[in-house]
This record gives structure tokens, C-alpha cells and sequence, in this order.
């Protein structure tokens, strides 16, 4: 059996086994550009080529160059930096009616509402993605920042530039994300929630083309699996873009008239594309599940419905995964996800029988998600009786579950 450090269960949060399989630490309390200068309202009405646009908040992605460089405080505007501003304070004070001083903190200031309002959540896609939908009902009046990429928003939570990042991590149809549990694993965010979210598929194009006219269509390879029936029956060809919303802006703003877009019915009236058809998915029962992700984990309780998620590598040989479910199953404890994904850094593992030869074994991650939460005996029991057989062992996050659908 492998060596291993014994962890704690501090915070219901134990790591254990080899050190490269981890990534990198986040970066607490690094100064980013000024996040607020990212997010603007463009007023007025966006009129092109027969398309009218309603007016959005139009809130440009965050990419991967917003990490590259920390503007100097000086060429910063606003909180993070007020081109020396500060030191005028003190004269523009004096020179102030006493009703326009500021005002001082108070604890209502500093206290985020259950609703999130103050709290900044990143999603990868555009406005009207149904991801930023997710992020909104898990936050209602949170602001929802838009990202190019998955890994920008596991970049952005880390180095502070918003507090929470809400990303797909299964579909009820198309399956698991699998680019988000390998993300999950080089990054050290927390899992502190669950979304699961309803996901109605329309069939959209510039006003005036009727739906026979329609060639190909453009959406998420996700979304596109998941209207499979539909768009077969169509004969049209799949055309994959980053986000369903973005491929909404793009057969608005480039006045394709041979496309149309799969997205959702706010997208529709964001781009300001008609809806030709509703509800396209394969099945009227189209969930996706979203993970909630922050820089600290939140304390389990044992007072209501909690999961927990884990990943781990396992020593080799006959029965060890039968042993490491086994662990759950003997202590009543549920599993409702199980994923295997291959181990980028040692993909393969050389297993060398004199009698019989060398051979070479793929070499597998396993997340799980099981009912129980980390406060629980039962859940601490059953990962240290796993840690027998684990090579390595880390608790992605233990949260309530969604049970709202
Ligand atoms: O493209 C979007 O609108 C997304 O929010 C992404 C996404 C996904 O990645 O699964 C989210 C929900 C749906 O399952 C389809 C697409």
C-alpha cells in the first residue's frame, strides 16, 4: 500500500496521496484588475439589416488576457485603484455639503442577502446562456459575469475578481462535462452548492426565414446533443459554438439567413431572433446540474440534505474498485454519481508479470458524489475505511443538495 499523510477531517476536508495530482493553490487576497471596468450598459437601440436588437446589458466576457496583467493602481479607475484620488479626499471633504460626505460601513454593508445580491458570480457564456440562468437562480440578484471559458471562471473566483463561479457539470441527456471535473481537479476551488436547472431548447432565426429555409444550425455541442431527434429530423448540419447565446448573436449580428441557432427563449429576445419552434429537446425532462464553486469551503451540517464529492486514485489490483464502493454500500450511504476520467499526468500503468509478460493498463481518476454530508460519522467513517485502498483522496466539497426540481 502506498504511504500516505494522514489528513483531518477539518472542515470535513482531507487530502491525501501524491502531491502532483493536485493544482495550484489559489492566490487569496491577489489584487486583479479592477472587475467593476469590465461591465458596462450600452444604452440605445442596436439597429442592423432589418434585425432589431433590443437593448442589453451588454457585459463583455471575461478572457484569459484579463489574468495576463495587473493594471497599476494609478491607471485604474474606481475601488482597486483611483489615480490618486485618495489623497484629494481630504480637501473635497472639507469643500462637501455634510449630506454628500461618505457614509461609514455599516454590518448591512458588509452582509451578502441569501438572494447574493452582492455577490459577483461567473458563468462561462454570454447574456442569455443558460448557464448565466443558473447563476441567477442560485443568486437571484447576484452579478452574473460572463467568461469565455470554463477554466476563466475557475481563474476569475481564484484570483478575486468574483466571489463565486456556477458551471455545468452533467445533463440528463448529453451526460457528463467532462472538461469541468478535469478543471475541478487542477484548480483548488471548493464545491458549495448544487443547480439543477430545466433546460428548454428553442429553434431560432432571423425574423422573416420560415424553418424549411433553415440549412444549419448553430449552438453548444451539449445543446445540440440534447435536440438530437429533432435536428435529425431537420437534416440540417450542426455547426458547435462556445455557448448557445453566443451562437443566437451570431446569426443576428452576421444576418444569416440560411441558419438558425438552438437557445434559450431569453436569448431569442436579447439578439432579437423569432422562435420558429419550442421545447426541441430530446426529452420534455432536460435537467442539467450545476456546480456552485468558491476559494473556501462552506462547514457541513447534518440538519438537512447534504452531498458530498470526491475523487481518488486507487492502488492496483483485483477488486479494488469493488472494495472502494463497497465502502459506502456497507454504511447505507448513496451514491447518485460515479465518473471515471483518465489520469492526464500517468495515463497508463505498466503492469509486469513475469509469468505472462508486460502489460500496459489505462490509469483512471474516480469522482463520486454520495448522500451524506462530512459532518456525519457515517461519511468520515466510510472515507477513511476508502483511504485503505486510495492512492490519493481529496473532498471537492460537501453542500446541500438541490432538490427543487
Ligand atoms: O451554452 C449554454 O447556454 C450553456 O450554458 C452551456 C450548457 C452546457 O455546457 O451544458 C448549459 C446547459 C445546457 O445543458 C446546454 C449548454
Amino acid at each position: 500500500m502506498a504511504v500516505k499523510a494522514v489528513g483531518t477531517w477539518v472542515a470535513g476536508f482531507c487530502e491525501t496521496g501524491r502531491s502532483d495530482i493536485g493544482g495550484r493553490r489559489a492566490i487569496a487576497g491577489a489584487a486583479g484588475p479592477n472587475w467593476r471596468s469590465e461591465v458596462s450598459t450600452v444604452g440605445g437601440r442596436l439597429e442592423r439589416a432589418g434585425v432589431c436588437m433590443k437593448p442589453v446589458e451588454d457585459v463583455k466576457p471575461m478572457k484569459d488576457e484579463n489574468f495576463s496583467s495587473v493594471p497599476p493602481s494609478s491607471e485604474v479607475d474606481g475601488e482597486a485603484g483611483n489615480g490618486g484620488a485618495d489623497k484629494q479626499l481630504g480637501k473635497l471633504n472639507r469643500d462637501l455639503p455634510s449630506g454628500l460626505l461618505p457614509k461609514p460601513l455599516s454590518l448591512t454593508d458588509l452582509t451578502v442577502s441569501s438572494h447574493g445580491s452582492n455577490v459577483r458570480v461567473a458563468y462561462q457564456g454570454c447574456p442569455g446562456a443558460f448557464s448565466e440562468a443558473a447563476a441567477l437562480k442560485a443568486y437571484p440578484r447576484c452579478v452574473a459575469v460572463p467568461c469565455e471559458q470554463f477554466e476563466v471562471a475557475f481563474k476569475a473566483v481564484e484570483l478575486w475578481l468574483v466571489d463565486k463561479a456556477v458551471l455545468p457539470i452533467e445533463n440528463s441527456v448529453g451526460g457528463s462535462i467532462h472538461r469541468n471535473y478535469d478543471l475541478l481537479l487542477c484548480h483548488r476551488l471548493h464545491i458549495v452548492g448544487e443547480v439543477q436547472m430545466a433546460v428548454n431548447h428553442c429553434l431560432m432565426t432571423l425574423p422573416g426565414v420560415k424553418k424549411e429555409e433553415i440549412k444549419r444550425v448553430l449552438s453548444h455541442p451539449q445543446a445540440l446533443a440534447q435536440c438530437e431527434i429533432a435536428l435529425s429530423k431537420l437534416g440540417v448540419i450542426r455547426e458547435s459554438i462556445d455557448d448557445t447565446a453566443l451562437a443566437a448573436q451570431l446569426v443576428a449580428s452576421n444576418d444569416l439567413k440560411d441558419a438558425g441557432a438552438v437557445a434559450s427563449a431569453r436569448a431569442a429576445e436579447i439578439y432579437g431572433l423569432k422562435i420558429v419552434e419550442e421545447r426541441i429537446q430530446d426529452t420534455p425532462d432536460n435537467i442539467t446540474r450545476f456546480l456552485i464553486l468558491a476559494r473556501e469551503p462552506i462547514i457541513p451540517r447534518a440538519d438537512r440534505l447534504f452531498k458530498t464529492s470526491i475523487v481518488f486514485t486507487l492502488e492496483e489490483g483485483s477488486g479494488v474498485l469493488f472494495k472502494a464502493l463497497a465502502v459506502f454500500a456497507l454504511r447505507n450511504i448513496n451514491l447518485t454519481k460515479i465518473e471515471s476520467r483518465p489520469q492526464r499526468k500517468r495515463p497508463l500503468r505498466v503492469v509486469d508479470d513475469s509469468n505472462y509478460g508486460t502489460a500496459k493498463y489505462f490509469d483512471y481518476l474516480f469522482y463520486i458524489d454520495f448522500e451524506a454530508s462530512m459532518a456525519e460519522p457515517r461519511a468520515q467513517n466510510a472515507l477513511a475505511h476508502l483511504q485503505e485502498f486510495a492512492t490519493f483522496l481529496r473532498v471537492l466539497g460537501s453542500y446541500p443538495m438541490d432538490t427543487s426540481l
